[in-house]
């Protein structure tokens, strides 16, 4: 059975005047590579590939894949079209990945029953694990807790990256079992690794991989008092992470420590300055 568990990095795009910056992306993952991390997210919302073209998608794949080091890929996948998603993930299941990330269709508000039949098919059309996104804040459709439970009982959806914002659900969801429950909110992460979910997929472990990495070990070892030190020096990369639309903070971030550029793509915008000082500090703050 596939293991979607510890910490995962859904990964930036770098770009440099306005390219992708292949070179710095296979810096960066090899790099992680070494952190301890359980696997890598290509393509999910930090990697902004609303702003790449297919070719670049692909290219950044192809770029993950082999920088890796044999370490698990997921790819994200979204859109509102059931058909034209099915030919995506079919494409993809070609390539050696270890899932796909899929979100709820996004803008047009579909029924449950509309969302149910949209995952089976996108689930029947994959021969690799389907991990559910939930992310109403980003579609506009939150997946109810019926339907996580209905769609639980299909063979490839092994799992969810839980952004939905309702703890009940969570909890309800690590008790039924049948589902991994990766965190997707990184301010919740203490929580609810401490109530049983799996791990998570977290933007915000760009930076201090390591200790995020320690802090999964620690909570599954039940070492409560040595968590909570590294989660309580954490909560203010994480807030700042998130202080404007990610991937920008972040990107001002790794800038600063010279692993990218600060760029992003139109219609997304660079952090501010005021932003990129506070991340200045913290860095400071928190580099040992
Ligand atoms: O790219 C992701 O996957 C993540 N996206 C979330 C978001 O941007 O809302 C945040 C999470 O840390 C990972």
């Amino acid at each position: 059975m596939s293991s979607f568990s510890g910490i995962w990095i859904p990964l930036v795009t770098p770009f440099n005047a306005g390219s992708v910056d292949f070179n710095a992306l296979d810096a960066l993952v090899r790099r992680y590579a070494r952190t301890g991390i359980s696997g890598f997210v290509a393509l999910g919302t930090t990697g902004e590939p609303a702003a790449l073209n297919e070719h670049e998608q692909d290219k950044v794949l192809a770029t993950v894949l082999s920088a890796a080091n044999g370490l698990p890929v997921v790819v994200g996948v979204s859109g509102n079209h059931t058909a034209q998603l099915c030919e995506r993930v079919a494409a993809l299941n070609t390539q050696p990945i270890a899932g796909v990330l899929v979100s709820a269709p996004y803008y047009i508000k579909p029924s449950q029953a509309g969302i149910i039949a949209h995952f089976t098919a996108i689930a029947d059309a994959s021969r690799v694990p389907v991990i559910l996104y939930d992310i109403p804040g980003r579609t506009g459709v939150r997946l109810e807790l019926t339907t996580l439970l209905e769609l639980a009982a299909h063979e490839r959806i092994v799992a969810i990256k839980d952004c939905g914002g309702s703890p009940e659900k969570t909890r309800s969801l690590i008790l039924d079992g049948r589902l991994q429950v990766l965190c997707g909110e990184d301010l919740d992460l203490f929580n609810v690794l401490c109530e049983g979910g799996s791990g998570a997929i977290a933007a915000s472990a760009h930076l201090f991989t390591e200790r995020f990495v320690a802090l999964a070990r620690l909570l599954g070892e039940g070492k409560l008092t040595d968590a909570r030190t590294i989660w309580h020096a954490l909560v203010p990369v994480i807030q700042a992470t998130f202080a404007e639309p990610n991937p920008a903070p972040l990107k001002a971030a790794l800038a600063q420590l010279g692993s990218i550029r600060n760029e992003l793509r139109a219609p997304m915008t660079p952090a501010s300055r005021g932003l990129e000082i506070e991340l200045q500090k913290l860095g400071r703050v928190n580099t040992p």
